[in-house]
């Protein structure tokens, strides 16, 4: 028989883990500024549930959720619920249903946890993931698609995340080409995991008559004048023909509103949940592996276009540097409450003596106090002293 080692207070899950300080407040700080700059161009926030019941998450376009959705036993009613893993689709019903009759376009903006199954392997923050993003409901156009990037991007700027870079793809592109040149489904979803390994050689000798325009997509990838210069110089068919001249004109719309912004298009690339019906877009900080956030176009429940961007904090927190803690200050057991309360109102934090004896402790016992617990200042009555 062997003996189970004692159970470690200190352990969790798999894929769950604690933030302390600096990483929480840097990663709540991050999420208020990202929410000031949605609210400031009229994404109103929404805050839908943590859990849902399977049967409507997983409806719709939720269904592409199922795989990385957690389920729990309702012990009330014996209804199977899902924790949500993404907030889009949630959005997607509320659009439906209590915002229908809502004045379009509709924005709205969300923060909040959310839970997958296999988080995908660059990630660091395991399985409990943070979301934070926008929704566009109704208008589908090419300046929606640029509104909210470029309201990404200015959210970004805010943050202090050094250089993004925004690539755009277009996964409805290469579907569409497959059906138009009757390429077999069976074959289908073989080239398309070809295309997306970006194995040419694959793509080669099983694209039959598209092999030469499958291999030609695969190349047009890169900085996005460049990319879509070579996109159109491609024979394409009329449906495939028109997903790509969307693609054109969304990087045409975005230059208009964010003309800094470092673009990329990758025609061929197929990325996040696939619920997504048009332009896609994952957003980098150059140099890192890790997604900072995505976004796309899509449906919402009653088929009524929409996209948005979701961005993750508990990635972004790693990028930027750690929020500032605010100074700390020592209250004596004599400390003027006044005093007090006028410094926390300026931006400090008081730490307060618990001692129910407000004259037992000596100023050295005060000073070592207030060094112990990291403070700057101790408050002494009315004085309010820097500790060297
Ligand atoms: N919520 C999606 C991105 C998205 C937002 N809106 C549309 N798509 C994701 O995290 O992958």
């Amino acid at each position: 028989m062997t003996d189970d080692p004692p159970f470690s207070p200190a352990l969790l899950p798999a894929g769950f883990v604690d933030l302390l300080t600096p990483d929480a407040r840097t990663e709540a700080e991050g999420v208020a500024t990202l929410m000031r700059v949605f609210a400031s161009h009229g994404y109103d926030r929404v805050r839908p549930p943590l859990m849902e019941f399977e049967e409507t998450l997983l409806a719709g376009s939720g269904a592409t959720l199922a795989d990385q959705s957690f389920r729990v036993m309702d012990p009330d009613t014996r209804k199977m619920m899902v924790l949500r893993p993404d907030i889009t689709p949630q959005i997607a019903r509320m659009a439906a249903t209590r915002l229908g009759a809502a004045p379009r376009p509709l924005r709205v903006s969300y923060s909040g946890a959310c839970v997958v199954v296999m988080p995908a392997a660059a990630e660091e923050s395991g399985r409990q993931i943070m979301q934070a993003g926008i929704e566009l409901i109704g208008p589908d156009s090419p300046q929606a698609d640029a509104e909210v990037m470029s309201v990404g991007a200015e959210a970004l700027a805010q943050l202090g995340v050094p250089e993004v870079s925004f690539d755009l793809t277009m996964p409805p592109l290469v579907p569409a080409l497959l059906e138009e040149a009757s390429i077999s489904p069976s074959v289908r979803p073989v080239l398309m995991r070809a295309l997306d390994r970006k194995d040419a050689a694959a793509v080669a000798e099983l694209g039959g008559s598209l092999s030469e325009t499958l291999i030609a997509l695969l190349r047009a990838a890169g900085p996005a004048e460049q990319a879509l210069d070579q996109l159109a110089h491609i024979s394409l068919p009329p449906r495939a023909r028109a997903f790509s001249e969307r693609l054109a004109a969304t990087v045409a719309a975005v230059r208009k509103t964010a003309p800094a912004l470092r673009l990329t298009v990758d025609p061929v690339e197929f990325r996040g949940w696939k619920y997504h019906t048009g332009v896609c877009v994952t957003v980098f900080a150059v140099g890192r592996a890790e997604e900072l956030g995505r976004g796309g176009r899509y449906l919402s429940s009653d088929n009524e276009p929409a996209c948005g961007l979701t961005f993750r904090p508990d990635v972004l927190f790693r990028t930027i540097p750690p929020a500032q803690p605010c100074p700390r200050v020592y209250l004596a057991p004599d400390a003027d409450a006044q005093v007090a309360a006028r410094l926390r109102a300026e931006g400090h934090a008081t730490l307060a003596a618990l001692s129910s004896t407000p004259h037992a402790a000596g100023p050295e016992q005060n000073r070592a106090e207030a060094q112990r617990l990291g403070c700057s200042h101790i408050l002494s009555g009315a004085t309010c002293t820097k500790l060297d």
